[in-house]
């Protein structure tokens, strides 16, 4: 999530903050920012750019070259130069430009400004990203993206990449398993959760991948993907006995790396591998991505059996979350709530779930379990997701970075379509074999009568 790391946080505080043009608020924006809008920004943008500039502190001093040059040659006042602009290029949700900074400046300076160059110049809000060193990228949204999420059109999702929401700044938000292996998502009930569960099934369904499901809800939620997934779980027993077979699978291809590793000395470097995705591609085992929704009904336990189950199971999900990502096992946790409440293991297993996206929540608590970790600024702005937005949601990762983000809809049904029509990719996995859920049969069409009913004649 390189974007995301890279992005300078100005863009949560100021879509809060609700916008200014007038324009922002057309009733099809995207229609109206991109023919009216963008050319009197655009026009805005290059009549003011100095002057804009200098108000919000971004210039330097000129050079004393500079300064002789233009007493040389004009009777000019001699004005404090701005960071120099590059071409100003229109998108479908507003415009973008590079900065080169002069040298003493940094990004962050014109981080801070963003909400200064956003009242300038018109628009919803304006983000900020470090390109290189030296070079800063200013993305002008000229609405609020969210309100009906359109993912880009080049968004298109590529192996264990799956563009699953809108980012504010208008870009795709990208999970990426390679980058981020593990991930908590949480939420309060009607959140959006399953929505976002529903992008990613539907997404990693038509690629070679292994699709796992630990539904503690009885299945409600994963059960309609049954025919992609090649493991289903839908009650904390039958997880039990899920378990101990994927950490054997993650032991078994943890021997196979190792038996690589152990080839003969005159193997080249670049032959010796410690993951998974370093061994030939014709050995290489197929990932495996596991969704566990409602984890905290797995920690729930009525009596000292089940307590023991538990423990077993929570080290088990702590081991995979551990030592998965080396073995192509990637983790995709849901939840209401996962504090430290629902008992031994559960921090230890949270902090190893490095992706983090949080919905709509009851309580500052239950933002501060997804989101304490990365920013006090992401805990507030999930705190302020309204009610009204379902599929709104603050993604982040521990890294520090954060973006507000909001899932397009997919329906229940076009998912459970893109499951059935991809039935052909799910991989073979003998271990996995007793766990593959049952397909339900459509009912079938109920055939012509052989005999005509002929109407009754007197
Ligand atoms: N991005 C979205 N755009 C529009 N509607 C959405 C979006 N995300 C969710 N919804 C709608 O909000 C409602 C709740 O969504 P969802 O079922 O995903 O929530 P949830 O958090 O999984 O709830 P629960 O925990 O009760 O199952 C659904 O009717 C769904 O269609």
């Amino acid at each position: 999530m390189t974007d995301l790391t890279t992005l300078l946080e100005v863009g949560g505080p100021l879509a809060a903050l609700g916008g200014g043009a007038a324009y922002a608020r057309a009733k099809h924006p995207g229609v109206y920012w991109s023919t009216v809008g963008l050319p009197v920004t655009t026009a805005r943008l290059l009549s003011s750019y100095g002057s804009v500039m200098e108000a919000c502190g971004l210039t330097v001093a000129p050079s004393r070259l500079r300064m002789l040059a233009v007493q040389a040659t004009t009777r000019r006042e001699v004005r404090p130069v701005p960071p120099r602009r590059g071409i100003i290029r229109p998108t479908a949700t507003g415009l973008r430009l590079r900065l080169r900074l002069a040298p003493g400046q940094e990004p962050a300076d014109v981080a801070a400004s963003a909400e200064r160059l956003r009242h300038a110049w018109g628009g919803h809000a304006v983000y900020v990203s470090i390109v290189k060193p030296g070079v800063v990228e200013l993305r002008l949204v000229g609405f609020d993206v969210l309100r009906r999420v359109r993912m880009p059109r080049k968004s298109t999702a590529r192996f264990l990449k799956i563009p699953v929401a809108l980012r504010e700044d208008a870009m795709p938000f990208v999970r990426d398993y390679r980058t981020i292996p593990h991930q908590l998502t949480l939420g309060a009930t009607l959140s959006g959760k399953s929505m976002y569960l529903r992008h990613l099934v539907a997404g990693l369904a038509r690629q070679p991948v292994a699709l796992v499901g630990i539904d503690c809800k009885r299945g409600v939620e994963l059960a309609p993907f049954a025919a992609r997934l090649s493991a289903l779980a839908t009650d904390p027993e039958q997880a039990a006995e899920l378990l101990p077979v994927l950490v054997r699978e993650m032991e078994d291809r943890y021997d196979l790396i190792k038996s690589r590793q152990g080839i003969a000395p005159d193997t080249p470097d670049e032959e010796i591998t410690s993951d998974v995705w370093g061994l030939p591609e014709g050995e290489r085992p197929t990932p495996v991505v596991l969704f566990v929704d409602e984890v905290a009904e797995l920690f729930l336990t009525a009596t000292k059996k089940e307590e023991e189950r538990r423990d077993e199971m929570v080290t088990q999900l702590i081991r995979l979350a551990q030592l998965g990502r080396a073995a192509g096992i990637y983790l995709e946790v849901c939840g209401q709530r996962f504090g430290a409440e629902l008992g031994k293991g559960a921090t230890m297993l949270r902090a190893q779930l490095t992706g983090r996206v949080c919905h709509r929540v009851n309580d500052e608590a239950s933002a501060k379990m997804a989101l304490g970790d990365i920013a006090p600024e992401a805990v507030a702005a999930a705190c302020a997701i309204a009610p009204e937005r379902p599929g709104l949601a603050v993604a982040g990762d521990t890294s520090g970075g954060w973006s507000r983000i909001r899932t397009p809809y997919l329906s229940l049904g076009d998912a459970a379509d893109i499951c059935r029509s991809s039935a052909h990719l799910v991989p073979a996995l003998p271990a996995l074999a007793p766990f593959r859920p049952d397909v339900p049969v459509p009912p079938a069409e109920s055939p012509a009568p052989v005999v005509q009913p002929r109407p009754v004649t007197g």
